[in-house]
């Protein structure tokens, strides 16, 4: 058992800035459904995040783009229906926040509006920074996402780490210093040097929630499924799984079929 899990009644935008004061690193975990996210906020989670990679997960794109803002308010309200206590936060999805910041309010608005979420998630630095101040000023609050930005992926190519170069890591540091002098409550860091990451959450006072950003972070984000062991063909290195679900339902599904054909169920006392 973790220390001071369930010590927060709710999490709210204002509790993980007192977590990172207090150095009390911050647990953070996507779910896209009821029953997952029922199970993920009664385990005493701090923030669970509606991803954009439900494109992938949930519907098997190869990338985050396809996600439609009703897909992703879909999946926000039947998460905002299960939880009793941690913070929801609600990606924007590609194509919903980057024409321009009226466009990007109007998108954060119906995810606030239409699911009930308590936040939004939007990658990029300073290309994006007056619509995020636009959704900062309708009183949303706003989590950055910096580092590996998957919804830019054609525009890199690859998943490499990212800034590993000099120049890279100084552009990032100045979009974390950016993000919260106008009022971002925390920013995702993704795939970057550990060492670097480290020196991002040392720049700024909110916190700094990594995946594969090494552990001299203020927390950590894992997607739900790839913890469990749901999804095996995805091993990037700085997944860890809790379980290896894919076998176990693969035999728990077989054992099934099997029973079915034989007979075996049901059985006398599974009947009418
Ligand atoms: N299932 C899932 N888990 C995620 O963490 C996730 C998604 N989907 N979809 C959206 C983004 C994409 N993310 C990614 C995608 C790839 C790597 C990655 O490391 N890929 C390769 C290495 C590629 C390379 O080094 O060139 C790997 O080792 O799997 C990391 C994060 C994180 N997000
Ligand atoms: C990997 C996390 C940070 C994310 O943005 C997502 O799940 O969509
Ligand atoms: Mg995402």
């Amino acid at each position: 058992m973790s220390v001071a899990k369930k010590e927060y009644k709710r999490i709210t935008v204002k509790t993980l800035v007192d977590m990172k004061a207090k150095g009390e690193k911050i647990s953070m975990l996507t779910a896209y459904d009821y029953t997952m996210a029922k199970i993920v906020d009664g385990a005493g989670i701090d923030v669970i995040l509606v991803g954009d990679s439900a494109s992938n997960v949930m519907a098997g794109h190869e990338t985050t783009l396809p996600i439609t803002l009703d897909q992703m308010i879909y999946h926000a309200s039947s998460v905002i229906r299960a939880i009793e206590r941690c913070l929801v936060v609600v990606d924007l999805p590609f194509g919903s926040y980057q024409s321009d910041p009226k466009e990007a309010l109007r998108s954060a608005i119906r995810i606030m509006k239409e699911s009930g979420a308590h936040s939004v998630k939007m990658e990029g630095g300073k290309e994006i920074k007056d619509s995020i101040k636009r959704i900062l000023n309708a009183g949303i609050p706003v989590m950055g996402h910096l580092g590996l930005t998957p919804q830019s992926i054609y525009k890199f190519g690859t998943y490499t780490v990212r800034a590993k170069e000099e120049e890279e890591a100084n552009r990032l540091i100045e979009d974390a210093r950016m993000l919260e002098r106008i009022g971002c409550f925390a920013i995702v860091l993704e795939k970057i040097p550990s060492k670097l990451a480290q020196q991002v959450a040392e720049s700024v006072s909110i916190p700094i929630i990594g995946i594969g950003a090494g552990p001299n972070v203020d927390g950590q984000v894992l997607v739900l499924h790839d913890m469990l062991g749901m999804t095996h063909e995805f091993n990037p290195r700085f997944l860890r799984r809790y379980m290896h679900l894919y076998d176990d339902m693969t035999k728990a599904i077989s054992q099934y079929v099997d029973d079915v054909k034989s007979v075996d169920f049901p059985n006398e006392e599974e009947k009418y």
